[in-house]
């Protein structure tokens, strides 16, 4: 994770470009406040509140993380096919701590204007009682040495950069892709629906227990991550030469796993290109080959925020359900057209319609 800051190879800054022309392009415009609001409370322990307050310059600061100066992502990319371009951009300082600065002022600024408007209610500030945050520690330049875990402020900053550049987008278009499965199978919205009513009855506060517990919602979520996988591809470098079914693979040699592609693949998925949740039921995921779905990777460096984002994307989704329905409109793009650089995601912005229940 330290790597993030130095680009340490070329693979690295290929997903690099293609991430930040991603998150450069896209409209991210209800979800996306949504993860950055949890991501950044989790992570940071900011109270952002970007969903009422779009214009929060935290989220500005925010976005500035990850990107990077233009000519050296042309260069980065351009380096593959012409190797003499190549610039070891190790040297140069992709400093995220002025960022983060940046946010921590405007976060203080923000709370000072608000504590005299409004003594007490504290809606846009840290929460006083936390824990001293990740953030915080990095800006007093104090070492976080009473945890004995031996990472220094840098590298817990690496970390926390790592989780809101790794769960944002991800948690955002899962979630874009759900309301737009849903919309389109209003049968299986309704099915989801009946679950989230008999588990929380008259509209009842949603619990962590009986939330995993939702079988047919982790089938719903699950498939809609089969059609819509975020990250499209794997990829791993061979640890050493090996030979699998005739082909052989040298050590060093990168192997892109597609992700994507399996996940649709009319052998292991019959009639893959419906939204079927059914498939994934007790009685059936049984019968689904081993790496024929793999939305979180798989291996000792899988998704470290599985669960996490599991958890965030279940939340959301039976909050909105329990009080709107997803339907098409006319300006609703069937089928979808998909943007395939980066992340999975849509060229367009999805449009759907939300009705009260
Ligand atoms: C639905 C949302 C998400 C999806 C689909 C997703 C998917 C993935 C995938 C495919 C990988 C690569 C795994 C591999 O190479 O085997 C990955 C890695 C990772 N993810 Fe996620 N992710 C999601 C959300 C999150 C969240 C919310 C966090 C942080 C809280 C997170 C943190 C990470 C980290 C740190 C890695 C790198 C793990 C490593 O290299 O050891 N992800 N994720």
């Amino acid at each position: 994770r330290k790597q993030i800051y130095g680009f340490p190879n070329m693979l690295n800054q290929l997903k690099y470009l293609s991430l930040v022309l991603k998150y450069l392009t896209e409209n991210l415009s209800i979800f996306g406040p949504y993860s950055i609001d949890v991501m950044a409370s989790c992570a940071f322990s900011l109270d952002v509140d970007s969903i009422n307050n779009p214009s929060s310059p935290i989220i500005d600061h925010a976005s500035k993380l990850f990107r990077f100066p233009v000519p050296v992502l042309i260069l980065q990319g351009a380096s593959l096919l012409f190797p003499f371009l190549y610039v070891d951009v190790k040297q140069l300082r992709l400093n995220p701590g002025d960022v983060l600065q940046n946010m921590i002022n405007s976060q203080t600024a923000n709370k000072a204007s608000k504590g005299k408007q409004k003594k007490g209610n504290d809606s846009y500030s840290h929460k006083p009682n936390h824990k001293r945050t990740l953030v915080h520690s990095h800006q007093s330049s104090l070492c976080i040495s009473p945890v004995p875990t031996g990472l220094t402020d840098h590298e817990i900053l690496s970390q926390a950069i790592m989780f809101m550049f790794a769960g944002y987008e991800t948690s955002t278009t899962t979630l874009v892709f759900l309301a737009y499965n849903l919309a389109t199978n209003p049968e299986v919205m309704k099915r989801l629906q009946e679950e989230i009513d008999s588990t929380f009855p008259d509209k009842g506060a949603v619990r962590y227990e009986a939330l995993m517990q939702m079988e047919y919602l982790d089938c719903v979520v699950n498939e809609s991550l089969r059609l819509y996988p975020p990250a499209a591809r794997l990829d791993r470098i061979a640890k050493e030469t090996v030979k699998i079914c005739g082909i052989t693979i040298q050590k060093d040699m990168v192997v892109m796993i597609p992700v994507y592609a399996l996940q649709r693949d009319p052998e292991l998925w019959p009639e893959p290109e419906e939204f079927r949740p059914d498939r994934f039921s007790k009685q059936n995921k049984q019968s689904i080959k081993p790496y024929a779905y793999m939305p979180f990777g798989v291996g000792p460096r899988n998704c470290l925020g599985m669960r996490f984002a599991q958890v965030m994307v279940k939340l959301a989704l039976v909050d909105i359900l329990q009080n709107y329905s997803f339907s098409v409109c006319e300006e609703t793009e069937i089928p979808l057209e998909m943007d395939y650089k980066g992340f999975v995601g849509p060229l367009n912005p999805i449009k759907l319609k939300l009705e009260t229940r």
